[in-house]
This record gives structure tokens, C-alpha cells and sequence, in this order.
């Protein structure tokens, strides 16, 4: 692979004044004991837009999309210096409320986890725990919620029924579900549809386009398709850094940076 430096990059910058950020990164770093995976880290999120996080494998992608609702404390030995900032408060900053601030900044992972429990039951489960137990309310949200996910018409006869005897694709639409109910602004995918046939990964990306009038949403994808199906910006990153970052028909079709245009047209990764 040729050695690209992180001094040739293009962070296309959002103007606040006509792009409202749902989350930004300023010189973000994070490590794993001694070995730095992200090397000062600047991008910026529009809110009700789609970014796709893209890279080969080991570029950081994931570490990165995991720090923004700081999944990465469960993991022993990580270090993260830099700022997230969400709703003018920086996440990683003192008095912040994990449990909380989760709630705003949801997540969703490759492979579909659904509890063990009924379809209903994974649904209401955290917005239970959050205190809500009128009956009503709670069928109301598994209905919009499911509808939402694209998954109603399928599983409306079947909600007591185990999650767990649900399809793949069912399945993801499901964690989405999921992630929904507790009504997050931002909605975190690592690589949501790796694990599916085409025609699930078809659909949970339809059901993404469908959210983003309601949620920023910020997704990790191997898939290069797919990047370019359903999001609105890009960021490429190499090694640690994001190299480049622009709307997304322009990181296709017009890249600035030698390293993304090599990337996105095969030549690595
Ligand atoms: N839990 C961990 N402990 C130690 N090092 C890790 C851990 N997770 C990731 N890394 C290292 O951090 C770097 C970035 O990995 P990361 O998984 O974020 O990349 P990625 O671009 O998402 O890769 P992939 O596309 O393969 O998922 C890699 O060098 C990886 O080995």
C-alpha cells in the first residue's frame, strides 16, 4: 500500500450557520493502552443527513464511531483526549451521564443482538426502565416504532413472540426498532448490514433513508454501494485519520485526495 500522509486531506467544513450540527469532533484521539487508533480526529455532523464512515479494515472507523457515545469505555485500557461535542456539552466531560446521555446518542452493531425475550419485549424494555408503564402508550410506541423500522406488517400477529426466531434482516430491522424507542437525535450503525442478504441489506437501508427525517444518522460501511446509495456526506479514513470528508457524490465521483480516489476505485483496501 503507498504511504499516504495525513498532511493531504480535505475536511469539506460545515458552516453552522447553514448546516445545523447534530455532533462534532475536534482533534479527537483515541488509544488502546500504548497504541494511539485515532490521530486527532475533526469532523462535523449535519443533523437529518446520513454520513457514511468509510476505510479499510483497521482505519479506525469503528473505534471512531464507538467513541461518540463512548462504547469504548467498556473496553479496558482506552484513553480518549479531544472533544465531542453534543448540544454544546462535551461528552467525554465531567458530570456527564452515560446512561443518559445514551439515550440521545443510540447504537446499533453489526451483527443484530436482540434480547431473549419477545419482539414486544425489546422494544419496551429500556423505555420501561426509563419509566413509562401506561399500556397504551407502550403499544402505541411498539407500533410506530416497528413501523418506522419497516417491520409492522410483518411481526403485528406475532409481537409476544421470541425476537429471536425472526430473520437476519428482521432481526437488525428490529435493533433499530430498538434503538428508536428510547427516541435518540443520532443513531450509530457499525456496518448494520454485513451480516444480511441483499435483499434485507435493500431494506434496512430503505428504512435508514425513511429515518433520517427524524435522526442524524452516522454509519460505518464496508460497503461502498452502499455509501453511495443512501448517504448524504462521507468521511474516508486511513490509518487512524480521516482523510477527506465531503458529500458524498463528490468523494465518489470528484475525490480531492489521492488516497480516497484510490480507495474508492479498488485500488486498495
Ligand atoms: N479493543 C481493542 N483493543 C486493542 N486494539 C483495538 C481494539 N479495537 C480496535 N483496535 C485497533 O484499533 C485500530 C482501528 O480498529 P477499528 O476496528 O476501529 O478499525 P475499522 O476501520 O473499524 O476496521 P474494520 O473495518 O475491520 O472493522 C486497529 O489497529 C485495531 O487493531
Amino acid at each position: 500500500m503507498k504511504n499516504y500522509t495525513a498532511d493531504d486531506k480535505y475536511i469539506k467544513a460545515l458552516d453552522p450557520n447553514k448546516h445545523e450540527l447534530a455532533i462534532y469532533t475536534d482533534d479527537l484521539h483515541v488509544s488502546y493502552g500504548s497504541s494511539e487508533a485515532i490521530h486527532g480526529v475533526s469532523l462535523a455532523f449535519e443533523r437529518f443527513k446520513i454520513t457514511a464512515l468509510i476505510g479499510a479494515s483497521g482505519s479506525g472507523k469503528s473505534t471512531y464511531l464507538r467513541s461518540l457515545n463512548r462504547m469504548n469505555d467498556n473496553i479496558d485500557g482506552t484513553k480518549v483526549t479531544g472533544k465531542i461535542m453534543y448540544r454544546g456539552l462535551d461528552i467525554n466531560g465531567p458530570g456527564i451521564n452515560v446512561y443518559e446521555m445514551r439515550k440521545h446518542i443510540g447504537m446499533v452493531f453489526q451483527r443484530p443482538n436482540p434480547f431473549s425475550k419477545s419482539i414486544y419485549d425489546n422494544i419496551t424494555f429500556a423505555p420501561k426502565r426509563n419509566g413509562l408503564k401506561d399500556k397504551n402508550k407502550l403499544d402505541e410506541l411498539v407500533e410506530t416504532t416497528l413501523k418506522q423500522a419497516a417491520l409492522w406488517n410483518q411481526v403485528k400477529d406475532d409481537l409476544h413472540q421470541s425476537a429471536l426466531a425472526l430473520s437476519g434482516g428482521q432481526q437488525q430491522r428490529l435493533c433499530i426498532a430498538r434503538a428508536i424507542a428510547m427516541k435518540p437525535d443520532i443513531l450509530l450503525l457499525d456496518e448494520p448490514a454485513s451480516a444480511l442478504d441483499p435483499i434485507s441489506t435493500s431494506t434496512v437501508e430503505d428504512t435508514l433513508l425513511a429515518l433520517k427525517d427524524d435522526y442524524t444518522i452516522i454509519i460505518v460501511t464496508h460497503n461502498m454501494q452502499q455509501a453511495a446509495r443512501i448517504s448524504d456526506y462521507t468521511a474516508f479514513f486511513h490509518l487512524g485519520n480521516a482523510l477527506e470528508f465531503d458529500e458524498t457524490s463528490n468523494v465518489f465521483t470528484n475525490p480531492k485526495i489521492q488516497a480516497t480516489e484510490d480507495y474508492v476505485s479498488g485500488r486498495f483496501g
